[in-house]
């Protein structure tokens, strides 16, 4: 099944399209110039916090980047003013680089110190509730809450063993977002999946070889991708319906005791249908060397949230210097690190470029793969086997043994509690990773 292979839902906001067949709206911006004082009337001024907060700022008014940007020398109560577009043509804000070595975790080693019936109260739940809403106000304010539910035992909430977040935090060697190579459409208003005149969706378009890609108007995802969403340099609307991920979570989610698998992810009282988004796959990004010590570490705690960036399309672009790049969310992640295994998945990750111009750093994007229904387990399959994969996931048995030899140590073997009726009876975390698919993975395999 392909993401988009359904009918499209009718829109009251945006035009109703049909995805099936078919291969696939200026506004004046002004900004502080960022030194002196706030002015008095500061209220009469758009001004973008992100940009202004941003240690990068500076960078805004550096030559390399403004050189030759035809500025207007308009004023607005002082301040300078340009046109929307030429602005958006230089990003507002470049996007704030985060990194591993500036994770915080003193209210976890706080949380750690609690002993006895203080560390099993039940109201540790709501500081674990508040903590997940503090740590995402920022990149999804309108984004319902996560609750925490446990009806299987005493345990107050997940372990305080990780820094809820959505963002990716950049390890050591791991190169800042590639801004220098982002490159933006000149689009107003929200951009069409089957524009030929806006650059997103042409390069969408291109990389499935002409047929659909991107979204919707209902955010339904059209392809396997990779989707290069609009960024900070393009000219349409912060809600364009090529910004999907980039908006956030739109569904509401329980993070949820099981029986035998430990913590999961259910849904809440909504229907999630088949290609809509849920969450990235937030956490440290690293090097493929960084994720192999600790991947040993890993192996001997029998637990991995390693994941490889392995997509078909990333691995066909690296140069033979580059390394494969692995999500780790042990120390930083969000609710999508509770993701189970099923061997009949409801949901899969996809590749997605939201802000990042270089080929191998797409964002693990998870999407659902069917109708999820209300309250139901939201899980993936660790092995990357999807029904209409090129090979379904079926190795050849007797290469699989002689692999299964010579990494004796680096896979390990757990009793699979999926309970779906396919089940292998069996989850393998191959070198301690979680695998997207070492497949092929196109758009018209699935
Ligand atoms: C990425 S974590 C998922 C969240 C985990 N349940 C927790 O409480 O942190 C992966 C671990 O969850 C457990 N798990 C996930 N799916 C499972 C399944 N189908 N059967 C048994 N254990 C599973 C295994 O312990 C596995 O190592």
């Amino acid at each position: 099944m392909s993401p988009g292979s359904e009918e499209n839902e009718s829109t009251a906001s945006g035009p109703s399209t049909s995805t099936r067949s078919s291969r696939r709206s200026s506004r004046l911006s002004k900004i502080s110039s960022g030194t002196g004082s706030p002015p008095s009337d500061g209220n009469l001024f758009e001004h973008d916090d992100a940009a202004q907060k941003s240690p990068q700022s500076s960078r805004e008014t550096s030559p390399e980047v403004f050189a030759g940007t035809p500025f207007t020398t308009a004023t607005l109560g002082g301040f300078p003013a340009f046109q929307f577009a030429t602005y958006r043509k230089n990003p507002k804000s470049y996007p704030k680089v985060y990194h591993s070595s500036d994770l915080q975790t003193s209210l976890h080693d706080q949380m750690n110190s609690l002993r006895g019936p203080i560390a099993a109260h039940p109201d540790l739940r709501d500081v674990y509730e508040a903590t997940i809403l503090q740590n995402t106000a920022d990149d999804e304010p309108n984004a319902p809450p996560i609750a925490i539910r446990n009806d299987i035992d005493d345990e107050p909430t997940p372990p305080w063993n990780f820094y809820y977040t959505n963002k990716m935090w950049h390890g050591e060697g791991v190169p800042d977002p590639d801004i220098k190579n982002l490159k933006g459409c000149e689009c107003k208003g929200k951009c069409n999946s089957k524009s030929k005149k806006c650059a997103c969706a042409v390069k969408n378009q291109q990389v499935q070889d002409g047929a659909p890609n991107g979204y919707d108007p209902n955010g339904m995802l059209l392809s396997a991708g990779p989707v290069f969403e609009c960024n900070s340099m393009c000219g349409c609307d912060e809600d364009c319906y090529n910004r999907v991920v980039q908006q956030g979570r739109k569904y509401d989610i329980a993070i949820q005791k099981t029986r035998h698998k430990g913590w999961g992810i259910f849904n809440g009282k909504t229907h999630i249908p088949k290609f809509r988004f849920i969450g990235i796959y937030s956490g440290e990004i690293l090097t493929d060397k960084e994720a192999h010590k600790r991947g040993l570490y890993y192996n001997a705690a029998g637990i991995t949230y390693l994941f490889d960036i392995d997509f078909y399309w990333v691995k066909e672009r690296r140069k033979p210097h580059e390394s494969v790049y692995v999500v780790d969310a042990f120390h930083a992640g969000n609710f999508t690190r509770f993701l189970n295994h099923s061997c009949d998945p409801n949901c899969r990750l996809y590749p997605i470029f939201t802000n990042e111009g270089s080929d191998q750093k797409p964002l693990l994007a998870v999407f659902s793969i069917k109708d999820i229904q209300p309250r139901e387990e939201i899980c993936f399959n660790y092995q990357g086997n999807y029904p209409g994969d090129e090979d379904d996931g079926l190795e050849n048995p007797a290469e699989e043994e002689e692999k299964e030899k010579n990494n004796a140590d680096d896979v390990i073997y757990k009793k699979c509690q999926c309970g779906a009726a396919n089940c292998t009876g069996t989850i393998s975390f191959d070198l301690s990773r979680l695998s997207i698919t070492e497949r092929l993975f196109r758009c018209q395999d699935l």
